[in-house]
């Protein structure tokens, strides 16, 4: 599977977010990540629908909108109109996962799952074939520029072999903690959407720090 590079503006300027996302379009970016925190799943706040639908007019790039907030079936169909392409929904966060999953894919959007780094993937397994990507936490969700949690790698190799033997479809997208080597290791395990936030927005160049996470798992794909 091809490896897609999604930066995260969570790193990013916030008083600049239009140019940022432009930077990401000129640089080589296959999706935006967008973190939407409430305050209350996670400690910290961030953005909302109101900015997404505002950053929504300058880009045409693919918008990963990841849900850690309480009630998300509350706020779906905001979410939707924002212009979100796909919206990752916590599996911690909702009683009725396969309601929830249900309720974004009848929008027409793409609709994901993600879990923590203490989430056991047994926990997803009823709705693995309904989405199009599961998010592995590889640091616990609320911050950027954490470390990698290495114990999520099996979580990662867990996943990708029952798409295997069960034959699903969906991408194994990884966040947290992405760094040259890390990035290599989450590949090997199975991921193939890499979110990096700290990485891409903290380097001197966003397009050297994209081609730099491509180019090291290019190997891997030869
Ligand atoms: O969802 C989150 C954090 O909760 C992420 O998307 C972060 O934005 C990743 O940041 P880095 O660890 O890559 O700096
Ligand atoms: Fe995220």
């Amino acid at each position: 599977m091809a490896v897609k590079i999604a930066p995260s503006i969570l790193s990013a300027d916030f008083s600049d977010l239009k140019n940022e996302v432009k930077k990401l379009e000129e640089s080589g970016a296959d999706l935006v990540h967008i973190d939407v925190m409430d305050g209350n799943f996670v400690e910290n706040i961030t953005i909302g629908a109101p900015v997404i639908k505002a950053l929504r007019k300058h880009t045409n790039l693919f918008f990963d909108v990841h849900l850690m907030i309480l009630n998300p079936e509350r706020h779906i169909e905001k979410f939707v109109k924002s212009g979100a392409d796909n919206i990752t929904v916590h599996a911690e966060t909702t009683y009725h996962l396969d309601a929830l999953i249900n309720k974004i894919k009848s929008f027409g959007k793409k609709a994901s799952v993600a879990i923590n780094p203490a989430t056991p993937v047994c926990l997803i397994e009823n709705v693995l074939g309904m989405v199009d990507m599961v998010l592995v936490m590889t640091v616990n969700p609320g911050y950027g520029g954490q470390k990698f949690i290495d114990y999520t790698l099996e979580k990662i190799r867990n996943l990708s072999e029952l798409r295997e033997r069960k034959g699903y479809r969906f991408e194994i997208e990884v966040d947290g903690g992405i760094n040259e080597q890390t990035v290599v290791e989450c590949v090997k395990a199975g991921a193939s959407v890499i979110i990096a936030g700290s990485y891409v927005f903290d380097s001197v160049d966003v397009k050297e720090a994209i081609k730099k996470l491509k180019k090291s798992v290019e190997k891997l794909n030869e």
